[in-house]
């Protein structure tokens, strides 16, 4: 991640009514216990900025939460000024001002997609419902839990009086990832690697963009050959998330959590001057995505506002590319209506 030329910190949260409230779901998970001592610690929002955790989970793991939330008490961290737990999200997102949606139901055998976004409707409307009704005004939505995209479009139909801007999905990691295969390849840091771009929807249709990205300033897609381009870099970090499956016996969670912190760190204290990151957020009919969609695009903060970087050149086969992850996330999209989730 880089961190130059910060401007300063949280940008749009105001901090004049105490501590930051972060309200975490699935906090018993896995991605939960990778990311709640990085939030305590400061590493969400800044080294100077006080907050108070919001653990929310369903009751069976209500427990489980209450032993992470002993955990964090002994670390003793001057930031954490207190910890709620709730399994009741109107209490969970009580004034909360980011609110990271991880928790969601996972796809199990003989699970079809359309039950498992059924499944997780049932978790991610009442969510934004509750942060709808609940929230601080100035609260920012990260969702997570997968099907991240059209979780988060679920999440932002159900809260028609926050504006739709507030609601995020993570492709952060998936950009981390392509910048991680990018300098591999080409033997750089990946501090080296700018301007990447994840399109799309957080699936194996993603788009990682090399065509935009540049490697020390130079245009990345003329610095490698086109066959690793198509054949093995674009596959590798689209299915990335299944090859972590298949080796751990479980999915990213430290690194999921890693991405979440560069999500809300950079989206609250701004991208750096010269770069930009990938995040899903609605479209507002840029590159051709149907507005309203939650879809992944190069974007920077500014001022605490995400802006999708405009005006990029997109050849003909990024835009088959683009448009086929974007004709996937219409197809969720239609889906989850049907099911009169949005
Ligand atoms: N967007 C990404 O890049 C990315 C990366 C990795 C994982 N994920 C997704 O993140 C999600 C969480 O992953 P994990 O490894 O932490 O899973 P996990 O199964 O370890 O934890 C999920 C937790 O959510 C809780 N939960 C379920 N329903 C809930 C509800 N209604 N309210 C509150 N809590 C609820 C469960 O009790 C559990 O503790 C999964 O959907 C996973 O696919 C996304
Ligand atoms: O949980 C998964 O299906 C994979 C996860 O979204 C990931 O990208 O690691």
């Amino acid at each position: 991640m880089l961190f130059t030329k910060r401007p300063p910190p949280t940008w749009g949260i105001d901090m004049t009514q105490g501590p930051v409230k972060v309200t975490v779901t699935g906090a018993a998970g896995q991605i939960g216990y990778a990311l709640l001592f990085r939030i305590a610690s400061g590493q969400l929002l800044g080294p100077d900025v006080p907050v108070r955790l919001s653990l929310l989970e369903i009751p069976q793991a209500v427990k489980a939460a209450e032993g992470t939330a002993m955990e964090l008490d002994d670390c003793a961290f001057p930031l954490l000024s207190g910890i709620d737990i709730s399994d009741d999200p109107n209490a969970a997102f009580d004034g909360t001002n980011v609110a990271l949606l991880v928790g969601a139901r996972p796809r199990t055998k003989g699970m079809e997609r359309g039950d498992l976004l059924q499944a997780n409707g049932g978790i991610f409307a009442p969510q934004g419902k509750a942060i709808n009704d609940h929230a601080a005004d100035d609260v920012r939505v990260l969702v997570v839990g997968n099907p991240a995209n059209t979780n988060a479009l679920i999440a932002q139909s159900n809260a028609p009086d926050v504006p739709a801007e507030r609601f995020t999905a993570m492709t952060r990691l998936d950009h981390n990832r392509a910048l991680s295969q990018l300098a591999a390849k080409l033997g750089v840091p990946v501090s080296a690697i700018s301007k990447m771009t994840i399109w799309g929807n957080h699936s194996a249709t993603q788009y990682p963009d090399l065509y935009n990205a540049e490697v020390n300033g130079k245009i990345a897609a003329e610095q490698v050959d086109e066959g690793w381009l198509r054949d093995t870099f674009i596959p590798t970090v689209a299915k990335r998330g299944a090859a972590i499956i298949e080796a751990r016996g479980a999915s990213s969670a430290a690194s999921a959590a890693n991405a979440a912190i560069d999500h809300v760190h950079d989206w609250v204290n701004g991208t750096p001057e010269g770069d930009w990151t990938s995040v899903a957020l609605p479209s507002d009919g840029s590159y051709g995505v149907p507005e309203g969609l939650i879809s992944s695009f190069p974007a920077v903060s500014r001022g605490g506002r995400w802006e999708i970087v405009q005006g990029l050149p997109v050849n003909a086969f990024s835009r088959e590319r683009i448009d086929a992850s974007v004709a996937e996330l219409g197809e969720e999209r239609d889906a989850v209506r049907q099911l009169g989730l949005i």
